[in-house]
């Protein structure tokens, strides 16, 4: 594990987004751990976040002309990717969607941007992968096309099949996910703490029963 990613996991547990507990998942899955990236709620987390993802895109090296953030707690995510990213000069321009389409004022359900090129989706974690084959769809209706996938949290998981639903999208979509972190590191840390022994137990119990 890189130094970033301890830094990483120690700031999400700092900041409450990585709780453990029980869970249920969107997925009807019930987890023994949750990351809720909408608990980094201050101006000082924002900023310290959009630098992790902006750094992990840079690592990637994937190319892309527009980034999207899916409704909801994609928005913020992409909209401080984006800014950290002007901050070290590349101006990228940004969109995202409502969840329910506007019928009135400028209608539609994308905001910002048009949809345009290659678009690089940003989100906090994918799970059975539900939320970004959504994106995925929107981004084709568009006329555009998708280049990647930028999350903070890889859980690992097994998607509708046996493949993890990130290796079912590189797959089926031809699309590389870039994470900042994975479970793997998150066990590695957790195995590392004396503290944090008994959700160690539970969160590779839980990997064994859903982990690929
Ligand atoms: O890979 P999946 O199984 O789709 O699960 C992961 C998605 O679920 C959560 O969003 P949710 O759809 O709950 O919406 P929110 O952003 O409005 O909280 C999360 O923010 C991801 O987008
Ligand atoms: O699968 C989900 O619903 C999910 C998992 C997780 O860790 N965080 C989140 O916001 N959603």
């Amino acid at each position: 594990m890189h130094d970033y990613q301890q830094h990483f996991i120690e700031f999400a547990i700092r900041r409450n987004v990585l709780r453990f507990g029980e869970f249920q998942l969107k997925s009807g899955r019930t987890s023994p751990y949750f990351f809720n990236a909408g608990l980094f709620n201050t101006g000082e987390d924002l900023l310290e976040l959009s630098k992790a993802y902006a750094a992990a895109l840079q690592r990637s090296g994937l190319d892309y002309d527009i980034i999207f953030g899916p409704a909801y707690k994609g928005i913020p995510l992409a909209t401080v990717t984006a800014m950290a990213l002007a901050s070290e000069g590349q101006n990228k321009p940004f969109a995202f969607n409502r969840k329910e389409k506007k019928d009135h004022g400028e209608g539609g359900n994308i905001v910002g941007a048009p949809l345009e090129g290659k678009v690089l989706i940003v989100d906090d974690v994918i799970t059975a992968g539900t939320a970004i084959r959504e994106s995925i769809d929107l981004i084709r209706a568009a006329g555009a096309e998708p280049a990647g996938v930028l999350i903070a949290l890889d859980r690992q998981e097994r998607g509708t099949g046996d493949l993890s639903a990130i290796q079912e999208v590189e797959q089926d979509f031809g699309l590389p996910v870039v994470s900042i972190i994975q479970l793997d590191q998150v066990l590695d840390y957790l195995s590392s703490q004396q503290d944090f022994a008994e959700h160690a137990s539970n969160v590779a119990q839980y990997r064994d029963r859903y982990g690929v």
